[in-house]
């Protein structure tokens, strides 16, 4: 089943595209860079950046976005998300930015139209936190962070 997802496309985004699936079988909605044509942003090793894509969601109740990276810019390039996965609010109606890292060696330009990120739509599970004396006993108890072994 599909849902709307109300897009408004700011004016530097005017000409771009809106986010979409490459294949009928895709998860993610590719995000595009923002920003202005004649100034190409350079990500230099281990800089970060936030990306304007010129879109403002206005997502159904109960629903988030989260902004994950692309595996080819990661792959090929070290370019990610630094925060990944970014989380986009339902009541959020500022411009969605995408927050960059270069980790690769090399300087990596980021130009207009570039696809930055992919976005994904999820369900939020909302729960009311209710304070205990003790939570239950389990077998595991506090087992983590390696307890069962790293190989
Ligand atoms: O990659 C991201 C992550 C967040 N946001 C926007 C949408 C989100 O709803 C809002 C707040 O994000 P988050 O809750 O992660 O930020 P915070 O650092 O907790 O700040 P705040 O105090 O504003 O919630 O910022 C983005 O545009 N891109």
């Amino acid at each position: 089943m599909s849902h709307r997802l109300c897009v408004q496309r700011l004016a530097h985004a005017a000409d771009l595209p809106l986010p979409r699936y490459e294949t009928a079988g895709a998860a993610g909605m590719d995000l595009v860079a923002a920003n202005p044509a004649d100034a190409p942003i350079v990500l230099q090793p281990m800089q970060r950046i936030l990306v304007p894509t010129g879109l403002v969601f206005q997502l159904q109740t109960g629903f988030e976005a989260q902004v994950r990276p692309r595996s080819g810019l990661a792959f090929k390039h070290g370019v990610t998300v630094l925060n990944a996965p970014g989380t986009i609010d339902a009541d959020y109606r500022g411009e969605v930015q995408v927050l960059l890292v270069n980790l690769g060696s090399e300087p990596f330009t980021i130009s207009r139209g570039m696809r930055i990120a992919q976005m994904v739509i999820a369900p939020v599970t909302v729960v009311e936190p209710i304070e205990v004396g003790q939570v239950d006993e389990t077998g595991r108890a506090a087992g983590g962070f390696g307890s069962t072994g790293l190989g």
